[in-house]
């Protein structure tokens, strides 16, 4: 066995132990055997990445919009001159398939970051003028302090980067910690930003990460430094950290969990219907707060759907980092693979499940790609978030059923419609409660637009310029001429 690897906080430009020694094991999704071990970061850490970051932070907001475009560019030249070694260390650490980690990971999220590398310039606000006799406004946009920032396990890297990428643009100095089973490419991060730092001679606590548990998220949110926490992770979390928050009242972000609704209708093209809600449910083990889970089709074509459906799921391959044509590899961690089963075991007597609906092998955390049919709104595989490779399946007669399944549930991320009438797709993204609507596509992001849900999915938008402005206030300075 190899020997195990120590993984440290990086803070103020040094990787650091825990103060009082504590560590979590890191686990290999792939075989369920200890890689590594991180510090469980307490309240000593937590002190002293948020000291570094408040000396950091007024340095940095006085900072040029030029010199954090500078940055930023050179953090993505980084990163992509660096693309292997950091897909090594989150195929390790995910068990993701290395070949789609590498084109469909790596190359959108430097793509991400000198996007942000753009906005650092173009903020914008409103006209200065004269609104009143005798006096001039102005619009300041500034930063809004020290963010403390919490990832969740399913994109670790990519996460850290919407994180990290608009807080700095916009001048703010952050201490993000990623989810306990994955920190380790996000440190990898940490030593490439700190070497960026370190080369342009910038403050070396613009970035900090420290490692941990829950319990470390909710010291960082509950700390009397950052003046914002921003989550992507679960409702339950992110209703801790919004009450946390509340007590000094910080800005909070949040990216919470999603049950994306997919309408196909009858007109659509079922075999591409087909192909991209299978590929959107099953992709990264459907540990996506966007995943393709809850499909809805007419009931004239249902039949012949759930069939291509099941087949397409048969022809799904789950396997290895290194293995040829996986579409996704395992579920994160053991609590999650739980969780997966637990749901199925659960299901129902009038559900039927199509593919899959069990584990794979016995080592490591695979699930098979699995496909649930004949499934009532109030189930509560329907109503709860399962966040693994499972599609389940409905029925509906019209447009207005359509869409009160579609919105029947307390999550309200992303949704989809499959059709070729024009105004019915129109119709269906007014109705639609969810913070995007795709139609006849599931899944794909850019960097331009806004990511983020309505009702329990969260406030707050990643990407886009929306995101940028979410990390920035807005302070009127009004002047006697
Ligand atoms: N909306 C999005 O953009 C998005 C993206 C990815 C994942 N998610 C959601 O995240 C969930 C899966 O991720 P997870 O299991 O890591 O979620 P999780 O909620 O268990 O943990 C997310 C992160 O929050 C931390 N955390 C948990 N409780 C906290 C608290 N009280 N205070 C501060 N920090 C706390 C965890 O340590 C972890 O780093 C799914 O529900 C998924 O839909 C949402
Ligand atoms: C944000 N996204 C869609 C990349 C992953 C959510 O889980």
């Amino acid at each position: 066995m190899s020997e195990l690897r120590t993984l440290r906080n990086y803070v103020n430009g040094e990787f650091v132990d825990a103060a009082d020694g504590r560590t979590l094991d890191v686990i290999d999704p792939t075989t369920g055997e200890v890689y590594a071990t991180s510090p469980l970061s307490g309240p000593a850490d937590v002190d002293a990445a948020m000291a570094s970051a408040a000396v950091a932070f007024p340095l940095w907001r006085d900072s040029t919009p030029s010199v954090r475009q500078k940055l930023l560019l050179k953090i993505a030249d980084a990163v992509e001159a660096r693309a292997d070694e950091i897909v090594d260390t989150e195929c390790r650490n995910t068990g993701k398939p290395r070949s789609l980690t590498l084109s469909e990971e790596i190359g959108p999220m430097v793509d991400q970051i000198r996007f942000f590398a753009g906005a650092a310039r173009l903020l914008e606000g409103k006209a200065a003028g004269e609104y009143m006799d005798g006096m001039t406004s102005i619009v300041r946009r500034e930063p809004v302090g020290v963010c403390a920032q919490v990832a969740p396990w399913n994109y670790p890297m990519m996460m850290a980067v919407w994180k990290f990428a608009p807080a700095i643009a916009a001048g703010n100095a952050v201490v993000l910690k990623p989810s306990d089973t994955t920190p380790a490419s996000t440190l990898l991060l940490a030593e490439i930003i700190g070497g960026v730092l370190k080369e342009l001679e910038l403050p070396a606590g613009v970035f900090n990460v420290i490692c941990g548990d829950r319990e470390t998220g909710r010291l960082m949110v509950e700390h009397r430094t950052p003046a914002m926490a921003s989550i992507t992770g679960s409702v339950r979390a992110g209703i801790q950290v919004a009450e946390s928050a509340s007590k000094d009242v910080k800005r909070v972000h949040l990216e919470l969990g999603g049950k994306a609704p997919v309408v196909v209708f009858e007109d659509a093209d079922i075999a591409e219907a087909v192909e991209g809600i299978s590929v959107a449910g099953f992709f990264n083990a459907g540990q996506d707060c966007t995943a393709a889970t809850r499909v809805l089709v007419h009931e004239s074509i249902h039949d012949d759907f759930v069939t291509a459906l099941a087949k397409a799921a048969a022809d799904t391959k789950t396997g290895g980092v290194d293995e040829e044509d996986v579409l996704y590899g395992p579920l994160n961690n053991a609590n999650q693979l739980k969780q997966v089963a637990g749901f199925i075991e659960r299901l129902p007597a009038h559900a039927k499940v199509e593919a899959g609906g069990h584990r794979v092998g016995e080592v490591g955390y695979f699930y098979a790609p699995t496909v649930v049919s004949g499934l009532n709104q109030d189930d509560e595989i329907i109503q709860n978030e399962v966040f693994g490779p499972v599609i389940t399946v409905q029925k509906f007669t019209d447009e207005d059923q359509a869409v009160d399944y579609a919105n029947g549930v307390e999550f309200a991320l992303a949704s989809s419609v499959w059709t070729k009438d024009h105004a019915r797709a129109m119709r269906m993204s007014r109705r639609l409660d969810f913070g995007c609507v795709w139609i006849n596509t599931h899944i794909p992001l850019v960097a331009e637009m806004p990511h983020g849900g309505f009702k329990k999915s969260g406030y707050g938008k990643d990407l886009s310029s929306y995101g940028f402005e979410d990390y920035t206030r807005v302070k009127h300075v009004m002047t006697a001429i």
